[in-house]
């Protein structure tokens, strides 16, 4: 099994990338969605109270239902260049990545137990939490600043909160030169995904493995990547 890395800027297009590859027959693996579940844990939401106190939670529902996090409240409190916002932001990740990093370990295992050609990791800090030595490829999806403000609309983001996260990340500049591969995605999604189909059939190619969908995803014979191979 191939362990495919994809990053980005944000709002760049991974996720739109990652979706069309798992209908090619990728195991996608949203390290966003997995962290948003790791929140939801009880534990890790009493170490985020301790800290940030109880503002960071939505009001509760009914007397006795449990408290979900305020992710606009905490996003405002890690998001930014002071110092303090950066230790906030240190003390989320060191909360919230540990339990992600299990779980996504736990996927990568499960894709290859189940026969899947390719592990999809989206993982927006793929270099910074060094995913990046797991991986036998690594695409970049990148966008103008002008289109992914225009994409996100419906993200109830603005321009500076596009930023803000984006310079809590390793520069695009770097993503791009860390990879293998990177896709300008300023076009339609046709376009993105007659460039993702074309990649996609040169690492099967390259994998030996057709790069078609299988219906039987079980004993093939397709090696099995650990990550201490
Ligand atoms: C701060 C939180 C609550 C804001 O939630 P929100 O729903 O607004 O954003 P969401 O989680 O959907 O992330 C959207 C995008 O923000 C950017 N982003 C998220 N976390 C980070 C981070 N730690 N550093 C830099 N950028 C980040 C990424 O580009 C990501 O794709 C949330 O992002 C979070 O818990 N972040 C810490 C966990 C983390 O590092 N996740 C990234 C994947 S491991
Ligand atoms: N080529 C395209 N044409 C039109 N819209 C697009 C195109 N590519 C992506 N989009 C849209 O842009 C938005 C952002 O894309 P997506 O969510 O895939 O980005 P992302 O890189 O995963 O973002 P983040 O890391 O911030 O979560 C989505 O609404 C998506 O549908």
């Amino acid at each position: 099994m191939i362990i495919l890395g994809i990053v980005g800027s944000p709002a760049g297009g991974k996720s739109t990338a990652a979706k069309y590859l798992a209908g090619l027959g990728a195991e996608w693996i949203n390290a966003d969605l997995i962290a948003r579940d790791c929140l939801a844990d009880v534990d890790v939401l009493a170490q985020l109270v301790e800290r940030f106190g109880e503002a960071i939670l939505l009001p509760a529902t009914a007397p006795e239902s449990t408290r979900e996090v305020d992710r606009a409240k905490i996003a405002d409190l890690v998001f930014g260049e002071d110092e303090q916002k950066r230790n906030n932001l240190r003390y989320l990740e060191s909360i919230v990545h540990p339990p992600t990093r299990q779980r996504i370990l736990e996927r990568i295992e499960q894709s290859a137990e189940t026969g899947k050609p390719v592990a999809l990791l989206d993982v927006p800090l793929l270099f910074e939490s060094r995913w990046d030595l797991a991986c036998d490829a690594i695409w970049c999806v990148h966008a103008s600043l002008e289109n992914r403000l225009d994409r996100i609309e419906n993200r109830r983001w603005d321009r500076s909160e596009l930023e803000r996260r984006e310079k809590c990340q390793l520069a695009i500049e770097t993503k791009c030169r860390l990879s293998d591969h990177v896709m300008w995605n300023d076009s339609t999604l046709e376009a993105l995904h007659e460039n993702l189909h074309r990649q996609w059939l040169k690492l099967a190619k390259m994998n030996q493995w057709s790069g078609k969908p299988r219906p039987d995803p079980a004993g093939d014979g397709h090696k099995k990547h650990c990550l201490s191979d």
